[in-house]
């Protein structure tokens, strides 16, 4: 892990008051904020080659020079994460490990990190991690479903379906390494979409923070319950596995905890919501119990509506007993079929 940082306070200032940032030998300035999480904020910056030393190295672009990920004009996003503990600063340095092990057109690559200590004047955090990823400035999929659902709009049934298939693509990567992944988050707020004209839009996954090996064995009480702590923790309530509210004594938990969730995102791409939290409607109710008996209602979509293949698609996915999930193979032939049958 790289930690050069040299003007300590210069690069704090330059954080709160608009300046310049090192992130080890490069140096980018901060254009505007783009977005913030619990612990996080996200900046766009835009890399500055000025003196000959740096030009002569290219900065960033030239080390992945070779990805599709870079648009080259030396934009990128950066994620300050501000660490109040030794858990969270262990949280952080999993999620640069585990990012570190992917390479997907459609997952989002960690390009450069460093993590720094701070002496507190203010505020009690301990340390303050600086992320650097390519920048994808139409938003997450969520963004897009807020704005859609103000103007009554909605994705073509093509865009779905080739939004979900690059879903689908970078999540085998993750479930087809040695051992497996599950990124145990996948939501519409962690897909960044890109709009291209003549072409459907551009999906990337993101955020690794709860991304583990995905294969578990329970075998006790206390193991099934520290696993739904840990997911009440790290997997989005709406898109959770029942596996993961109600787990049994004895369970091989798999990577088929993030079909759920792909399940649930899916209808969120159609219709800008989970399923469950659709079906509670306004009257609320108990999330939990919606999920463990896949309670799934149909909104009316657009006009015309999305053919009834989708929604058997779904229903597929959200099949509450995990053994009889599909996994993310069949996912993909069968959305490679619908492509062929729906796409023009
Ligand atoms: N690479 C990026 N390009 C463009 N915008 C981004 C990028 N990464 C993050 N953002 C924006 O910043 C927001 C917050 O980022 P992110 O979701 O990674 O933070 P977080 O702390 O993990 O949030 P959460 O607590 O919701 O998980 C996103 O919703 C998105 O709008």
């Amino acid at each position: 892990m790289g930690c050069s940082f040299s003007g300590l306070n210069a690069l704090y200032d330059a954080v709160n008051g608009g300046g310049d940032v090192w992130i080890n030998e490069n140096r980018f300035r901060i254009v505007r904020q783009l977005g913030e999480g619990g612990f996080a904020y996200v900046f766009l910056v835009k890399e500055v080659l000025s003196d000959s030393a740096a030009a002569s190295r290219g900065g960033i672009a030239k080390k992945f020079k070779d990805s599709s990920h870079i648009s080259g004009d030396g934009t990128y996003a950066m994620k300050k994460v501000l660490i109040q503990n030794n858990e969270q600063l262990e949280l952080v340095r999993e999620e640069i490990l585990v990012s570190s092990l992917f390479s997907h057109p459609n997952l989002l690559p960690l390009l450069d990190h460093a993590i720094i200590s701070v002496k507190p004047t203010q505020g009690s955090w301990t340390h303050e991690a600086y992320l650097l990823f390519p920048v994808h400035l139409d938003g997450t999929l969520l963004d897009n479903a807020g704005a859609m659902k103000a103007k009554k709009e909605f994705f073509s049934t093509s865009d779905v379906l080739h939004i979900f298939q690059q879903l689908c693509a970078g999540l085998k990567h993750m479930h087809n390494l040695d051992p497996p992944y599950a990124h145990n988050d996948v939501k519409p707020g962690n897909v960044l979409i890109t709009h291209r004209k003549g072409q459907p839009p551009l999906a990337i996954v993101m955020d690794f923070g709860s991304t583990r090996p995905s294969r578990k064995q329970i075998r006790s009480r206390s193991e099934a319950l520290q696993l739904q702590e840990w997911a009440s923790e790290h997997c989005s309530a709406p898109f959770r596995a029942p596996e993961l509210w109600d787990c049994p004594s004895q369970a091989d938990i798999d990577e088929r905890t993030d079909i759920w969730s792909l399940g649930c995102t899916l209808f969120a791409i159609m219709y800008g919501v989970s399923p469950f939290e659709y079906a509670l409607g306004e009257s609320g109710g108990s999330l939990q119990l919606a999920i463990v008996n896949a309670q799934i209602k149909w909104p009316a979509g657009p006009n015309p509506p999305y053919p009834e293949a989708l929604h058997k698609f779904v229903t597929w996915m959200l099949q509450p007993q995990p053994t009889v999930r599909p996994r993310i193979d069949d996912i993909i032939i069968h959305v490679d079929k619908l492509i062929s049958k729906f796409s023009n």
